[in-house]
Order: structure tokens, then C-alpha cells, then sequence
């Protein structure tokens, strides 16, 4: 057994958390000038393990486990256990505090896009180191330890540690973000109750776990289908987390809106805005065409075929996610994993003047007249923040509801039939949410974007 007795990743990380209190910037030659010099790896057998542990005020050297050893599934991976030749004065005094994200279905399709987006710096900036926690499970952990094989070919300078695991109370520790991708698919023959029943246990499970271990000011993005009820069964299971910290994604939904608007329209979808998806990430959802804007005018006036959009925009952006399955033969996962680096990053940059985003969020206070206490898409702005001696505007991953928004009562009745659905669909869930016994009458119409 060789000992390896350098600085181990654990020290590292204390030490950038230390060095974050300068503040300095760095740029992309220093950026590979670490790569080459500071963290240029002490060599040592391919498949060796090391674990570290760290006390409050210790870090202990690290140990070379044997490469034929068993494996404990909650460790770093590969490369991101290796100790670096870490010198004093190559600490960087740049490198920002690494966010801790936490991904569910690490093993799955759109984590498969998502995960290479997250470790390039696309969302939190080239100068912002990332951690990696992944969920599997005992059926997926063969395929996880692929999916970490190909972060470590990667060669991601940002990527300081990859874990994986199979348990969300080790895996969800210290989370800043939390992105629940995993979730049982709904299979022939299963009832929508059935899989709101299985999936919800998954949520309430790690809610569980969110609230015992993770950062208590965690963002959560909850992917897993039904996704806006399985958000609020997060929530409620994780009653230190501030609710409003729990997303249901559809900003998916609001892409593709924006994509058929422009197709219409004639214009490239950069000049889509102020587009909202209102209610479930189901086929109920309203995309919103009464104060979404082209060009800065309001869709209205420069599509003149209201026909058009109150009945095929509306079921074209609704049924898209079964179209594309129809053609693929498997959902969308590419542009869902788009999608949610679009929702981290509306959340984390300043939301351009005037325009908003939408995301499925709580509606307890909400200004629109619905229903509280559930998960419900809305208009969203985040809110800015100035960033200490840089002074950089930027969002702190905190949002507020839009309040200059118009309704008719196409809208209105569009509106009050989604959150019916999710009225219904909370009833269904009562036993996970902690409110009594579940009874289910789901509208018969009632199907997630990917069924036809
Ligand atoms: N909100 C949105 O806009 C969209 C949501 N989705 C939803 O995202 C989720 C993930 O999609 P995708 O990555 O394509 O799916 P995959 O089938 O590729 O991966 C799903 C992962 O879920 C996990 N899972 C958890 N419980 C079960 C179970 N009981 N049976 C089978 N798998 C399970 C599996 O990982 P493990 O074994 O590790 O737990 C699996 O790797 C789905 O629920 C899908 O409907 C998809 C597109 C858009
Ligand atoms: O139903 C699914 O799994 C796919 C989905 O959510 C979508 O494409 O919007």
C-alpha cells in the first residue's frame, strides 16, 4: 500500500474557502497555468483510492487505499481523489469558495447533457470552481461510475470533486444546489396516481435528506416528472429550507413557447420576452400570449391570428414534449438539460429590465389570486445583488414574483383549469405532504407534456 502524504483534496477546498475572503479574480492564462503547475497530480496508481477526512480544525494527510480494495460507493471518484502538489504561493489567491451541487438520476439522460454544462463553467462563470455530488442507485451505480469516468476524461479545470453515491443523506451534504433529475418514468398501463404515488416517495424521501444535510439556504430544481408536485412534497418534507427555494421546472416550456412565437413571427427567438408559463408542467399549462412581447410589442399585435394562438400555439407548446417522443423515442433530454442551466442562471445573473422568466415556485403570497400552498409556474425576476469588491450586479439565486402582468379571461379560464389539476394532484399526495389521507380524482385530461 503506497501513503501518499501531500495535500489532499479536503485541504484544498479549506484552503480556497479561506483564500475567497481576497476576492481576486482570475483569468483564463491563470486558469491554465494552474492547470499545468499547481495542480499537477503526484503520481500514483491508476485506480487508488484515497479518503480523507477533516475535523473542525484539522485536516488529516490523506491514505492511499489499495486499487483491488472494495469500494465504498459514497467516495471521490477517480482523478478527483488525488493529492496535488499544492505550493503556498500558487494557492491561487484566486480561486472563488466551490458550489456544492447535487444531482438526482446522475445516471440518466438529461444528467448525461447537463453534468458536462455544469463542469464547463457555463453557468456559474469561468472562474467558479464546482463540486459535483451524484445520486445513484444500486440498479444505476455501475452506469454512474461511466458517467464520472467521462468527467475525469474531461479534463474540466473547474471540476474540483466528483462523489458517488447511492445514498441522499451522504450525497445531498453540504448542497447548494440540488437538482432532482431522477424519477421513475411512467410505464404502460400505470395509472397517474400510481406514478404520483412512487415518485412522490422519492421526493418525500429526499426532502428527508435535503433538510437533515444540506446548506440551509439550498436551491432546489425539481426535474423528475410530475415534477410541480414533486416539488411540493420536497418542501414539505424539508421544513428548515425556505420554500420559495423550491423550483419545478418549466422553463422548458417557456423556450419552446418562445421557439413557436418566433417561428410564427418570422424573427429569430431572441426577440421573444416577458413569456410566462402558467401552472403545471403538464398538458394544462398556459403559455402565456397576452403579456408575452415581440420585438418589444405584444404578440397580439404582430400575430394577428388570435385563432392561432389561443389553439395551435397553445396545444403545439403543451404536446411538444410527446411529439419529440414520438419522433426520438425517448424525451427530450438535450434541451431539458439546456433548460435547466437556462433556470440556474436566470437565478444567478440579474434578469434583463423589463423581461422575466418563469418557473414553477410557491404560491403561498402570490400576487395573481392562486391558490396557495402549491408549486404553480409564474412569472419570476431575480433579484440582484451587488457582488463585494468586484461590483458585479448579480442574481443571488433568490427571485420575486412579477406584479405588472395582464389577464383576460382566455387566461383566466386557462389558468383556473391548471391549478385544478394541481389542486387534484395534491389531494392525491396528502399522505406524503404530511396532510392526512390522500384521496385521488384526477381530471380524466390529466397527462404529463410527454403523453399523447
Ligand atoms: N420538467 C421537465 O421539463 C422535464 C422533465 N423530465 C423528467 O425528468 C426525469 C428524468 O428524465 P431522463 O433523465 O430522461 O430519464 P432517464 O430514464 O434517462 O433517467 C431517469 C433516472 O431516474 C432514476 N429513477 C429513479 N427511480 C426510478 C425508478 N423507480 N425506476 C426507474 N428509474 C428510476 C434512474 O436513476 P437511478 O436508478 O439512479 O435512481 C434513472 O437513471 C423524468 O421524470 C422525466 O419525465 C423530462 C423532460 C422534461
Ligand atoms: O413527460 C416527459 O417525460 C417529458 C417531458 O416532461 C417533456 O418533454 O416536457
Amino acid at each position: 500500500m503506497e501513503v501518499v502524504a501531500e495535500l489532499s483534496v479536503c485541504t484544498y477546498t479549506k484552503a480556497t474557502t479561506r483564500l475567497h475572503s481576497s476576492q481576486l479574480s482570475i483569468s483564463s492564462t491563470h486558469l491554465s497555468y494552474l492547470r499545468r503547475r499547481a495542480f499537477r497530480p503526484i503520481t500514483r496508481p491508476r485506480d487508488a483510492r484515497i479518503t480523507c477526512s477533516v475535523t473542525s480544525d484539522q485536516v488529516q494527510a490523506p491514505i492511499a487505499v489499495q486499487a483491488e480494495g472494495p469500494k465504498t460507493k459514497n467516495d471521490c471518484y477517480g482523478v478527483f481523489c488525488l493529492t496535488y502538489d499544492l505550493k503556498a504561493e500558487e494557492e491561487t489567491k484566486a480561486w472563488k469558495k466551490t458550489i456544492n451541487i447535487s444531482v438526482s438520476g446522475a445516471a440518466g439522460m438529461i444528467s448525461n447533457h447537463l453534468l458536462f454544462k455544469l463542469a464547463s463553467g457555463e453557468v456559474f462563470g469561468p472562474d467558479q470552481p464546482i463540486a459535483l455530488k451524484l445520486l445513484g442507485s444500486e440498479r444505476s451505480f455501475q452506469a454512474l461510475e461511466g458517467v464520472a469516468m467521462e468527467l475525469e476524461d474531461s479534463l474540466f479545470p473547474l471540476l474540483r470533486e466528483v462523489k458517488i453515491g447511492i445514498n441522499p443523506y451522504e450525497v445531498f451534504q453540504d448542497a447548494e444546489w440540488a437538482l432532482l433529475i431522477g424519477a421513475k418514468p411512467r410505464g404502460p398501463g400505470m395509472e397517474r396516481a400510481g406514478l404520483l404515488d412512487i415518485n412522490g416517495q422519492i421526493f418525500a424521501e429526499q426532502g428527508k435528506a435535503l433538510n437533515a444535510v444540506a446548506s440551509p439556504n439550498v436551491k432546489v430544481i425539481v426535474v423528475g416528472n410530475p415534477c410541480n408536485t414533486n416539488a411540493l412534497i420536497c418542501l414539505k418534507n424539508a421544513p428548515k429550507i425556505p420554500a420559495k427555494n423550491f423550483h419545478a421546472l418549466t422553463r422548458l416550456d417557456e423556450n419552446r413557447a418562445k421557439c413557436q412565437l418566433a417561428l410564427k413571427a418570422g424573427v429569430f427567438y431572441d426577440k421573444v420576452s416577458n413569456m410566462t408559463i402558467w401552472g403545471n408542467h403538464s398538458t394544462t399549462q398556459v403559455p402565456d400570449f397576452l403579456n408575452a412581447r415581440i420585438n418589444g410589442l405584444p404578440v397580439k399585435e404582430v400575430i394577428k391570428d388570435h385563432k392561432w394562438l389561443e389553439e395551435e400555439f397553445t396545444e403545439k407548446v403543451q404536446k411538444r414534449g410527446g411529439v419529440l417522443i414520438q419522433k426520438w423515442g425517448r424525451s427530450s433530454a438535450a434541451s431539458t438539460a439546456v433548460s435547466i442551466a437556462d433556470a440556474m442562471k436566470s437565478l444567478v445573473t440579474p434578469t434583463p429590465k423589463g423581461d422575466w422568466f418563469s418557473s414553477g415556485v410557491y404560491t403561498t403570497g402570490n400576487p395573481y389570486g392562486i391558490a396557495e400552498d402549491l408549486v404553480f409556474s409564474m412569472p419570476c425576476r431575480s433579484k440582484p445583488c451587488l457582488r463585494k469588491f468586484k461590483r458585479i450586479l448579480q442574481g443571488d439565486g433568490d427571485y420575486e414574483l412579477v406584479k405588472d402582468v395582464i389577464f383576460d379571461d382566455y387566461l383566466l379560464k386557462r389558468i383556473n383549469k391548471t391549478e385544478a389539476e394541481l389542486l387534484a394532484e395534491k389531494r392525491c399526495v396528502a399522505h406524503l405532504t404530511g396532510e392526512g389521507v390522500a384521496f385521488c380524482d384526477l381530471p380524466e385530461d390529466t397527462m404529463l407534456p410527454g403523453e399523447m
